[in-house]
This record gives C-alpha cells, structure tokens and sequence, in this order.
C-alpha cells in the first residue's frame, strides 16, 4: 500500500451503485479480519455491516467511491464534507497500489483537507498514512469506540495546511473556553462548600493528593499527554481557578 507500487492497469475509480452492498460488506469483512490482529475483529455481524453500507450507500451527505478491477470491488472508500470515514482494500488486492489510488481521490476530492480515525495498533494503516503526508493529532483511550481500542486522530491538512490546522485548533479552543469556565465554577463550588463546612479560615486551598490522583485519572483518557507536563498545566488551571475564587469572595489567599 504505497505510493511506490505500481498502479494495476485495468484500476477505475468510480462513484459505489447502490447493488454493489453486498461487494462492499466483503470487503470490509475480508479485509477487517485478514488485518487481525492489528485491528479488532469487527463487532457488527454480516448482516449489521450491510446494512450499515446500504444506509452509507444512500446517504446523500456521503460519497462512496469504488476501486474497480476487471468489473471487481478492490476496495473502496466513504466521504463527508470533512471525513474519511473508511478506507479499505480487498486483501487480494493489496500491496498494488489500490490504496494509495483510493487515498488520491480522497484528495481529489478534498482539497482543503480532512480527518479521519485509524486504530492506534493499525501500525501498516499508520504508516501509510504517515507515507503520503497525513498528520497525526491525537490518540485516544477508545472509550468512544464500539470495540473500546483506542484510536488515533488523523488529518490530511489539505493545500492550506496552515488554515487547516488553525482552524482545528480555534474548533479545540472553543470547546477548552468552555470545558474551562465549567472547570473554575466547579473549583468556586468546591471552595464554597469548604468554608461552609469548616467555619471562616477552615481547610480549603490546595491538596496536593487530590490533584495527583485528577492528573492521573486524566492521563488514562488522554495517554498521549506526559504526565509532568499535564501536571504543571493542571497547577494553572486549578492555581487561577482559586484565585478567581479569592478575589471574588474577598478571601484570604491560600498561599
Ligand atoms: O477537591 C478539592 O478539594 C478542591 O478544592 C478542588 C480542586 C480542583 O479544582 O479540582 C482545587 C484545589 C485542590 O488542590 C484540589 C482540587
């Protein structure tokens, strides 16, 4: 699957008819097992599978494209406006060139960019990827996942790279400013509740434990973070939070 192999001459891509379901379900199937056990096994039977793909078929908000060989699916992939949400090569398609043809088109076809999720232990799928330019962003814990692997974030930054990559950075931003006002409230709330319980001067400020045991329930979501680093990031965070709090109540300053 790299940009090295030769093309096989009689490859067309083409736009996916909606009575090719059934070629597409094989070769998802085929190459999702032949993959073991760098990826899961699937955790949809057959049946879920075509059913999913026919939904995707005819889904107006996605293009599906087929890799077609001498009248054959080879392989074949799923488009949004902004994801590639699949890409797959029949395994006796493989290491020809299929692949790369697919991930062409899909930048053909998406010139400004797009992302798309690739299992973390996918290694060749990684490395191909990372062999025509994609970029990787973050990987998760894949608690959001179906098989619960994790996963890794993965984008194609497109012909304004720098535009892309701001942009995806404003869209993290966003949900941040949020997730950081609720963040402070919270600490507020905390501070509150602990003069109220221990009387004017009681036991708020800082503990230390507590704050070890957040930074490390947060390093099992986000294993791609060091732990030293999202440590001293936390001691802002939660430092300006009971700041915030001090000088709004007018309290003494924990340290
Ligand atoms: O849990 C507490 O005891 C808090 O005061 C809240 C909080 C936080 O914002 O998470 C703030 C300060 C402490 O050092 C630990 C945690």
């Amino acid at each position: 699957m790299t940009a090295s192999e030769p093309t096989p001459p009689d490859l067309t891509l083409r736009p996916a008819r909606p009575d090719e379901v059934a070629a597409l379900t094989s070769v998802f199937l085929a190459a999702r097992r032949a993959a073991a056990p760098d990826l899961p096994l699937p955790v949809h039977d057959e049946d879920e599978v075509r059913s999913h793909l026919g939904a995707v078929v005819s889904d107006p908000d996605r293009e599906v494209w087929v890799a077609d060989t001498g009248g054959s699916v080879a392989g074949f992939l799923v488009l949004t406006r902004t994801w590639l949400d699949d890409l797959y090569v029949d395994p006796a398609h493989q290491r020809r060139g299929v692949g790369s043809a697919l991930l062409d088109l899909a930048r053909a076809q998406r010139p400004h960019g797009f992302g798309l999720w690739v299992f973390a232990t996918n290694r060749p799928a990684r490395a191909f990827y990372a062999h025509h330019g994609l970029v990787e962003l973050e990987t998760t814990d894949g608690s959001a996942t179906e098989e619960g692997a994790p996963d890794v974030r993965v984008v194609w930054p497109g012909d304004r790279p720098l535009a892309h990559l701001r942009a995806a950075i404003d869209e993290v931003d966003d949900q941040l400013a949020e997730l950081l006002a609720r963040r402070t409230a919270l600490t507020a709330a905390v501070q509150d509740h602990k003069d109220a319980a221990s009387g004017a001067g009681g036991h708020r400020g800082r503990d230390a434990g507590r704050e070890a045991e957040i930074v490390d329930r947060m390093c099992r979501h986000a294993p791609g973070l060091e732990p030293e680093r999202l440590a001293r990031v936390m001691d802002v965070v939660i430092g300006e939070s009971i700041e915030a709090w001090e000088q709004r109540t007018g309290a003494a300053p924990s340290r």
